[in-house]
């Protein structure tokens, strides 16, 4: 299909079959919970075509305004029977989204990759802050973000995207359970193939990806990705980042501050995590 779609094919298959389709499948977030490593992998199957840039679509109200025919332009050109697939982690937190995204289409399947909700908090201000230094403004220490005389400040957003029950909640008011996959982010990191084969499962594909499509880069400290086509695809370096310092007495507050919340989400999801 990437060479059908170069352009100026004179394929008639390239012409008449290969459309830009709306996605049968959504990676939903969660923001740093692995969304990009998901997509990417995901692509490695021969019916799976991906958005590669974050659309921002239902999130985002400039292009939400635009209607579904600017949403689809965004999409990759499939052939019929080829899934499309796009992932934008601001959506699961997002208020308005799960309804948008139930009158796109009310069958559409929803990815959800999950981390250890401290981890993710840590993981979202390390970007936050790499994106400030990068453009010389002024920052605070995480510390001073979490943490108003001595205990979690409830207000801090970062820690607010991590309590995944209020947000999932929201889509399980829209959504049936059955059509929503949890994606255990932890595990993708260590042992990418089975989540990949669930996924698979989950979105009705025969099972093509293979674990001779991952193989584990010891100098980035991640599994790559090897396509058929021999194509060798590591994560760039905004995965993986080193993660800015904070306390162990305060990631120890945190984790306290999540194990309610991490309950009521396990519930939810008839699953458990060991997380912090
Ligand atoms: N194979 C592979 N290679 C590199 N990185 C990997 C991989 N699998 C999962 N991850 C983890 O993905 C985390 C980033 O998550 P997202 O892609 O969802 O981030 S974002 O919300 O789109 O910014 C990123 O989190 P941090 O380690 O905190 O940077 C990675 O740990």
């Amino acid at each position: 299909l990437r060479g059908l779609r170069a352009a100026g094919s004179s394929s008639s298959r390239s012409r008449n079959a290969t459309q830009q389709r709306l996605p049968g499948a959504v990676i939903i977030g969660v923001r740093k919970g692995g969304t990009r490593a998901l997509l990417e992998m995901l692509n490695l199957h021969p019916d799976v075509e991906v958005a590669k840039a974050e659309v921002h679509y239902f999130n985002v109200e400039e292009h939400f305004r635009r209607g579904l025919a600017w949403y689809r332009a965004q999409m990759p050109f499939t052939l019929p029977g080829q899934l499309t697939v796009e992932k934008t982690p601001g959506y699961f937190a997002s208020p308005h989204v799960p309804v948008r995204v139930w009158e796109m289409n009310p069958a559409v399947r929803l990815l959800l990759i999950v981390r250890d909700p401290a981890e993710r908090l840590v993981s979202d201000y390390t970007q936050v802050l790499h994106n400030r230094v990068t453009r010389h403004k002024p920052y605070q220490p995480l510390e001073e973000l979490l943490l108003r005389q001595g205990h979690i400040d409830p207000a801090y957003k970062a820690l607010q995207r991590s309590l995944y029950h209020q947000h999932l909640a929201r889509w399980l008011d829209v959504f049936p359970r059955e059509q929503v996959h949890v994606v255990d982010g932890e595990a993708l990191i260590r042992h990418p193939f089975p989540e990949l084969r669930r996924a698979e499962r989950f979105l009705d594909l025969p099972p093509r990806i293979a674990p001779s499509n991952f193989y584990f880069n010891t100098t980035k400290g991640f599994y790559c990705l090897l396509s058929a086509g021999g194509h060798d695809k590591c994560l760039d370096e905004s995965k993986g980042r080193p993660h800015a310092p904070l306390s162990s007495q305060a990631f120890r507050k945190l984790c306290g501050y999540f194990r309610e919340p991490n309950r009521l989400f396990f519930e939810m999801v008839g699953r458990s995590f060991s997380w912090c």
